[in-house]
């Protein structure tokens, strides 16, 4: 496909996301077997200019002055790809499938078109109704913050250490110009393609046999922070595909057990294989069973449960942009009612001195901070670890920069860590 022609493919499929409501990913799957001509690299290019698009949304329809997917997705070309007029002339020439030629207010908007006067949430990219919760939470890096969340995210891996070390996946991948990450002591960082594609990794033999695994940097933080070591014996509450409890087993050395659950057995579907692949062998996966106690055996027996929360999900708004402009008013508090309950779940399944270690890949007050104050203020048996404390237990001192000033736990994001958004926080026993 000629580059106009992948652009055309681009509105058509963000129109469909706008009119059907639905996600991206299912958006992208549905034109591919439509249009079977369109080879892998088509695909992956016209993904990411969706996605582009997605992530400044709101920026694009305000520059074009145009809310319809060709307005938004000419301002992203500009904003996101920093296209000049005569590139973005030549993408639209209404020849060979590619879109209709610019019209002249079109040009106009381009050549003088800015964001100039922009309110918040549009220089922030965000939905409107969440800009009092996500100004509580930023305070005067609102638009700092957001912004940041509405850039690309780079490819992160999780060097896996139950098969090898860092220094020697990161010469292996010098190809994939891959560098370390700047916090996590087993990440690497690949950059993207220029046009905003992931580097591939399905062929990669480090990738094939468990050496490394995609994993966000945030997300491995996350995972050191639970501070697990061999021979301990923990618990995934929330284990979904698995991203923690791999990197948990490794944490552990594969010594010790870690049990990994969920209260949506299909989420846990990916674990199995992902297990097998990396060589862990010191987690047993807990499926639910409906009506049953099923983890009733694990009552007081555990040091660490980590709940990694469900949640609105708007530190990850880099990753899944479609996600961002679906979330309702609503959502939010179901989720906080879900946050109440794990937190409430957990306590039961800790030793005396056991610690649980809440994680949500939100920014939000009310789903981080708040949700731990309401629960430590139902439990006075528990404390809050400091986050220097956290930090430093984690081996991981200069984490300590990232502690929250709302409250217990530390806070990473784009803007600050330059990682995903999460939230990690430690509360005690005794
Ligand atoms: C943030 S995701 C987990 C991601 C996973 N830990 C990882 O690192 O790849 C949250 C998970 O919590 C699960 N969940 C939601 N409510 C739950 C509950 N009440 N009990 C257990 N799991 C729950 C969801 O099914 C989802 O898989």
């Amino acid at each position: 496909m000629i580059p106009g022609a992948r652009v055309a493919a681009a509105i058509e499929i963000l129109d469909d996301i706008e009119t059907l409501r639905r996600p991206a990913s299912d958006a992208l799957k549905d034109w591919g077997l439509g249009h079977r001509f369109a080879g892998s690299k088509d695909r992956s290019a016209i993904a990411s200019l969706v996605f582009d698009a997605l992530r400044k949304r709101a920026s694009s329809a305000f520059l074009m002055d145009d809310g319809a997917s060709r307005g938004i997705m000419l301002g992203a070309l500009r904003l996101a790809r920093g296209l000049s007029d005569e590139t973005i002339e030549a993408l639209f020439t209404g020849e060979g499938h590619t879109p209709a030629q610019l019209t002249s207010a079109e040009r106009d908007r381009l050549k003088t078109g800015d964001l100039e006067g922009a309110p918040a949430h549009v220089a922030g990219d965000f939905p409107d109704w969440l800009e009092p919760a996500l100004a509580a939470a930023f305070g005067d890096r609102l638009i700092a913050e957001t912004a940041a969340l509405a850039e690309r995210a780079p490819l992160d891996l999780r060097v896996n250490t139950l098969k090898g070390e860092r220094d020697k996946a990161l010469a292996r991948l010098a190809r994939l110009h891959a560098a370390p990450t700047r916090f996590s002591p087993v990440g690497l960082r690949l950059p993207l393609t220029p046009d905003g594609r992931n580097p591939s990794l399905a062929g990669e033999p480090d990738y094939i046999r468990g050496r490394v695994e995609i994993q966000d940097e945030g997300s491995q933080l996350a995972a050191l922070l639970c501070a697990a070591s061999p021979g301990e014996q923990a618990l995934d509450l929330c284990a979904g595909g698995g991203g923690k409890a791999l990197a948990l087993a490794a944490m552990m050395q594969n010594k010790g057990q870690i049990y990994a659950s969920d209260d949506e057995g299909r989420r846990l579907a990916p674990i199995y294989a992902r297990l097998a692949r990396a060589g862990a062998r010191n987690v047993q996966v807990r499926p639910p069973r409906k009506g049953e106690d099923f983890l009733a055996d694990l009552e007081g027996r555990c040091d660490l449960v980590l709940i990694d929360a469900p949640c609105t999900g708007i530190g990850a708004w880099r990753r899944n942009p479609d996600a961002k402009w679906r979330i309702r008013p609503g959502a939010l508090e179901l989720r906080m009612a879900e946050q109440d309950q794990l937190l409430a779940e957990a306590s039961r399944f800790l030793k005396p001195q056991g610690r649980i270690v809440y994680v949500t890949c939100s920014l939000l007050l009310d789903e981080n901070e708040e949700r731990v104050a309401a629960f430590l203020a139902g439990h006075a048996e528990f404390r809050p670890v400091p986050a220097q404390a956290m930090a430093e237990r984690a081996g991981l001192p200069e984490l300590s920069g990232f502690a929250s000033t709302r409250g217990p736990g530390l806070r990473l994001s784009p803007a600050s860590s330059g990682t995903d958004g999460f939230y990690v926080a430690m509360l005690e026993r005794g």
